[in-house]
């Protein structure tokens, strides 16, 4: 049977979105089922607006729609080094999956976001882990075999965690196709995981 990865965004401006992009169409291409999907938004409108926070016609996932899939990829946007509230909240929804363990044996990935090289790509994806390990999710990286990540001929995101973009806040800078390229490879490498497992 095609196995199914649900690829989980959190994104204010777009970034994380257009890595999610990739990644759905790197899973496609090596032979699952995808989709993309956002958290629910928490910050209140007032704020959200302040930010210029764009809005994105996608589907907003709950947590009784995790266990239909075989693995998910989270789109994190970093705050402060970690994950954002939206996404930590809608982990925390998870709370009866964990108790009836809905997601053991299931696969797990991570791609981030930073405004910055070093502002905590790396901080992000680390910490995201234990949500994985205590739902008993494999954890996949992307590893370096791919060897996209080694070339320092232009700034770019992606770590052997996963794909990963440098997104500075005023918007000067998009997604570049490399960070694009990344992202698709670790979702074709993800989808390859998964076909390999029954
Ligand atoms: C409250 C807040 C905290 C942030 N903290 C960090 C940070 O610790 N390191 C960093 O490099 N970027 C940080 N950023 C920048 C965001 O990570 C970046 O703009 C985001 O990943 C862009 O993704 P998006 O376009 O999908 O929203 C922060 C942004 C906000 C609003």
């Amino acid at each position: 049977m095609t196995k199914k990865v649900y690829v989980i965004v959190h994104s204010l401006w777009g970034h994380v979105k257009t890595l999610g992009e990739s990644v759905v169409e790197g899973l496609k291409e090596g032979g699952v089922e995808a989709k993309l999907w956002q958290v629910p938004e928490t910050l209140p409108e007032s704020v959200l607006t302040a930010m210029h926070a764009q809005k994105f016609d996608l589907p907003i996932i709950k947590a009784e729609d995790l266990p239909e899939a075989d693995g998910f990829i989270f789109g994190l946007a970093t705050r402060y080094g970690g994950a954002s509230s939206q996404i930590r909240s809608f982990v925390d929804s998870t709370g009866s999956l964990f108790a009836s363990g809905a997601l053991d044996g299931k696969y797990g990935g991570v791609f981030t976001s930073t405004s910055t090289q070093h502002g905590g790509l790396e901080t992000t994806a680390l910490t995201f882990i234990p949500f994985f390990a205590h739902h008993g999710i494999n954890f996949v990286p992307f590893g370096y075999k791919s060897g996209q990540i080694f070339g320092h001929e232009e700034v770019h995101g992606g770590s052997p965690w996963g794909a990963g973009t440098v997104a500075p806040s005023d918007g000067s800078r998009n997604v570049s196709d490399l960070e694009k390229k990344i992202a698709h490879e670790q979702g074709k490498r993800f989808a390859a995981v998964l076909n390999r497992v029954q």
